[in-house]
């Protein structure tokens, strides 16, 4: 019997065949796909390349209510012109001051007061929203108004910190940005940790990394003294026992100091502020929403201490407390460091800056209600553990000592400054001259 044909091998062959074209079309669409790609890719680099040579600076103009011009940090030939123009001094022998805070309640005011006198005032500010920033933004055109520019930034962007120092070579900062808030902390502990630590830090490092290294002026806080009982308070008693987290960063921040300064030679000088008021003052702080409420009808709740005590602060007045920030500037040696090294001891200082005289939270409702003319709704409660302490109490004499230091002006002449601005600043016109007929 015949075999039937041997048709393996053609059909062996034909499938040979067929595997070699698909082999062939899949390594064609593979070799046109990889093209594809790489011309794609060559394309993208292109259209970059041709974005970032003709794109503006990433500098952008950001306008608030409607006069109000804020430029975001980004570098460009104008952002630069500005940073030099704001920091340069107009007399001689003037300071370049660097103020962190600038748009804050004590920024604004020592910017401006450096400004009037001639010296370079570059602010920076990351306006952010712990209080109404638009009483940020409005601080920021009466700075404006006075050709002081404000860098809208935070103080942890190195980068930013970094362009700044490269472009200006500053005598001094005077270092306000921060945390403030003592009841605060409860809420969000961590904001503290970031700005007045980590902010710190960075903002030191950057400091002793410059060639000029310069001045530091910082705000520390009468909170450092905690729970002592020595009155009045002087530089040299207990401050190891903080009674919120706030007082325990600025605690840490008085620590910081002493390391920065041991280690590379940064002249470093903290300013313990007692409760600071006035003009264009924080609407976080009591006589600030004790005004707003009571101008509202609204109910105030006036702490005391556990055991019925009165409850008091060595409230001090915003003039004086820049007078303290000017003349710690103009008596701060220069740091003896350079390019992060240090060449010598450098000086180290710690101030109290208060008004010499407490008094009540009654007795400051009382100043309030002669002034606005209105009875305040009182809640007379124990205060709330909430980080708050009984009384503060400033000695004041090392910084009459060092660079003359005299706070002026009493609680009841500060406050009727206050509700004046307060009445106007917010439309409440016709209450001004009740209140200042009443105080008259
Ligand atoms: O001197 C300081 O170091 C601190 O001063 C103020 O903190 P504080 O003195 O607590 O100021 P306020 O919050 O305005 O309180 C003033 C007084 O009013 C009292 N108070 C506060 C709130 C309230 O509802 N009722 C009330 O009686 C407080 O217990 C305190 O005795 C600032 O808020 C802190 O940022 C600053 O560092």
């Amino acid at each position: 019997m015949a075999s039937p044909p041997d048709t393996s091998k053609t059909t062996k062959l034909e499938r040979y065949n067929s595997y070699i074209r698909k082999v062939n079309s899949t390594k064609l669409i593979a070799a046109s796909s990889k093209l594809l790609f790489r011309v794609t890719l060559l394309v993208a680099l292109l259209l970059i390349f041709f974005f970032t040579i003709n794109y503006p600076p990433l500098t952008s103009e950001k306008t608030f209510n409607n006069n109000i011009h804020t430029t975001i940090y980004g570098g460009g030939a104008s952002w630069e012109k500005q940073v030099r123009h704001s920091s340069t001094p107009h007399r001689p022998n003037g300071l370049s001051v660097l103020v962190t805070g600038a748009a804050g309640f004590v920024g604004s005011h020592c910017s401006l007061a450096l400004k009037k006198r001639g010296d370079g005032v570059l602010g920076l500010d990351n306006f952010n929203s712990y209080y109404d920033p638009s009483l940020k933004r409005a601080r920021q055109d009466q700075l404006t108004k006075h050709q002081i520019f404000i860098v809208e930034g935070d103080i942890n962007d190195t980068e930013l910190l970094r362009k700044l120092f490269d472009i200006v070579p500053f005598t001094h900062i005077l270092h306000l940005a921060a945390q403030a808030g003592v009841r605060y902390a409860m809420q969000n502990p961590l904001s503290y940790v970031n700005s007045n630590v980590a902010g710190f830090v960075n903002l030191l490092e950057i400091a002793k990394a410059a060639d000029p290294q310069p001045a530091i002026v910082w705000a520390s806080s009468s909170s450092v003294y905690g729970l002592n009982t020595k009155v009045p308070f002087s530089e040299d008693h207990r401050t190891d026992q903080p009674a919120s987290l706030y007082a325990a960063t600025k605690k840490a921040g008085e620590a910081i100091a002493h390391t920065y300064n041991h280690i590379y030679g940064l002249s470093l000088t903290g300013l313990r502020f007692f409760t600071v008021y006035g003009p264009w003052g924080r609407p976080d702080m009591a006589y600030f929403f004790f005004t707003k409420d009571m101008i509202q009808g609204k109910s105030i709740n006036v702490y005391v201490t556990q055991d019925d005590k009165e409850v008091a602060r060595d409230f001090t007045y915003i003039d004086d407390i820049v007078k303290g920030c000017v003349g710690a500037l103009d008596t701060a040696e220069k740091s003896t460091g350079s390019g992060g090294k240090k060449r010598g001891p450098a000086q180290l200082r710690v101030y109290n800056l208060g008004n010499t005289s407490p008094v009540s939270v009654k007795k400051l409702v009382a100043i309030l209600e002669n002034l606005l003319n209105v009875k305040a709704k009182k809640n007379v409660i124990k205060m709330p553990r909430n980080g708050d302490v009984p009384f503060t109490h400033a000695n004041v004499s090392l910084a009459l000592r060092d660079f003359g230091y005299k706070p002026t002006t009493d609680l009841s002449s500060g406050l009727r400054k206050f509700v004046k601005w307060y009445v106007s600043y917010y439309g409440i016109q016709p209450r001004v001259k009740k209140a200042n007929e009443g105080e008259k």
